[in-house]
């Protein structure tokens, strides 16, 4: 194990050679090099992760690795190092995405992306970003997912948000008359609360029944559940015990789950508690329903906030008012790096039958071409083809528009899409467009 006693530059490291590295014609400067990170160096690179965002974690090395070690284990690392120390880093693993139609579409996540204050803006992300990807597209992976820290930085690598989300608030005291908390659900089920084993044993299949079905939507492994219920500790992060419920239909099936968070207030004798609901995932309109009700419902509590909803989130419809709704934050969220344009666009299903034909320009090459797009609703088919292009477009935009959650009409308005056929980006939005909007409910 590498030395752990910081400094600004980050921790210095067991596996990287003290001062080793390629010139500065390379970019990155004078014996910066990207190197590939083993267990022996898994607390550095934590470390480091925590220098990049800004982060002083309290924990030991044991801690650390005992921690994280597992979750490093399972993905790829890169860093880049120089003097023997840790000055960027950056994290890879397989995850599957669902795509409109509901086929998983294996691709590269990615996370941990930092590089130090000393080291920043001499390409040094640049270099760690091309070997991923090169690397992804050689593993006949067709995309590359991430959630950006800062919308400027990753639509220069090919990345566009392929998915948004929204954070809203219920003001009880305008949203007309509430819900009864125990009345349950219209339809003969009720609303339980469990315990974080029993919430364990039972979210994973109603997420994977929402993952067979929302687009957008990525894995949650068995290590994901354990961290998100606190049974794996992350070392010096705080775990406060949330409240789980469950919904169950009326033949005792669990078909909806809720994790929320309350924080009790009160303004001299008068109750005026912040209720968070941090994961609602409820693929039945009728479960949904219920625990939207369930959460408004909770006595002591004014605002009801939803964290991390779909962009088409159905709580305002629920309300007697829905002036009581208010959207405090409306995001990109996943961006989307296509490889590989036919792969990814064969793999989705389609609202209708259609054709288009796409000229795609990309300056690293990966979904550099022409593709002729046939789709519907049973499958489709995208080839290579020297037919006349219909629009023309980056792969960033392209991105855009893959999950179906962006208007093809509007990147054309805004000067991003170019139509080579008068009508050709409505004909595009017909064909790629989505009922539901794509959701990613995770940070990773
Ligand atoms: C998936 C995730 O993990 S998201 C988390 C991203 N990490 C963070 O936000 C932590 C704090 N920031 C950082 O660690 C760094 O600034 C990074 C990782 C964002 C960028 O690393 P750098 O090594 O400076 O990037 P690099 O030098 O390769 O930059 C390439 C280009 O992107 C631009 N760029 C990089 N970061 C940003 C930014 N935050 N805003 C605007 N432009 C940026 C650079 O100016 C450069 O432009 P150019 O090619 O026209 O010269």
């Amino acid at each position: 194990m590498g030395a752990t006693s910081q400094n600004v530059e980050g921790p210095s490291v067991a596996g990287a050679p003290a001062g080793a590295g390629d010139d500065a014609a390379a970019g990155g400067g004078v014996g910066v090099e990207v190197v590939e990170v083993g267990p022996e160096d898994h607390v550095a690179f934590v470390r480091a992760v925590d220098t990049g965002f800004l982060r002083r974690r309290k924990a030991t090395d044991e801690e650390v690795l005992a921690g994280w070690g597992p979750l490093l284990s399972t993905g790829r690392l890169r860093a880049a190092v120089d003097g023997g120390r840790y000055v960027g880093t950056f994290r890879s693993f397989d995850t599957e995405l669902t795509l409109p139609g509901g086929s998983a579409l294996p691709v590269d996540a990615i996370s941990a992306v930092t590089v130090t204050a000393t080291h920043r803006r001499r390409g040094v992300l640049s270099r760690m970003m091309a070997a991923d990807l090169r690397a992804a597209a050689d593993r006949g992976q067709a995309a590359a997912i991430l959630v950006a820290a800062e919308y400027q930085i990753y639509g220069r690598f090919g990345f566009g948000p392929a998915t948004e989300q929204l954070t809203g608030e219920v003001v009880k005291a305008r949203a007309g008359r509430l819900p009864d908390p125990s009345a349950g659900g219209s339809a003969g089920g009720r609303v339980e609360l469990v315990d974080t084993a029993e919430y364990r044993a039972l979210a994973p299949a109603v997420f994977e029944r929402l993952r067979a079905t929302r687009h957008g939507v990525i894995v949650r492994d068995d290590r994901w559940w354990d961290i998100a219920t606190g049974i794996h500790a992350l070392p010096g992060e705080e775990w406060n015990e949330p409240f789980w419920a469950v919904y169950r239909d009326a033949s005792g099936a669990v078909t909806g789950t809720l994790r929320y968070r309350v924080e009790t207030r009160w303004d001299r004798e008068v109750p005026d508690g912040r209720l968070t609901v941090e994961d609602l995932i409820a693929p039945d309109p009728e479960a949904a329903a219920a625990l939207v009700r369930y959460a408004l419902g909770v006595d002591l509590v004014t605002r009801v906030e939803f964290v991390q909803r779909p962009v088409d989130e159905v709580v305002p419809l629920l309300l007697e008012d829905a002036r009581g709704w208010r959207v405090l934050e409306h995001v990109d969220w996943m961006w989307l790096r296509i490889l590989d344009v036919p792969a990814l666009f064969a793999a989705r299903r389609y609202a209708v039958e259609g054709s288009l034909v796409l000229r795609v320009r990309d300056r690293d090459g990966y979904a550099e071409g022409t593709f002729a797009l046939e789709g519907g609703p049973d499958g489709a088919t995208c080839r290579r083809t020297g037919a006349a292009p219909d629009v023309e477009l980056e792969a960033a935009t392209l991105a855009r528009l893959a999950l179906g959650g962006a208007s093809a009409a509007r990147l054309h308005r805004a000067g991003l899409l170019t139509e080579h056929r008068p009508g050709a980006a409505h004909r595009a939005d017909v064909l790629l467009r989505t009922a539901e909007s794509p959701w990613c409910p995770d940070n990773f």
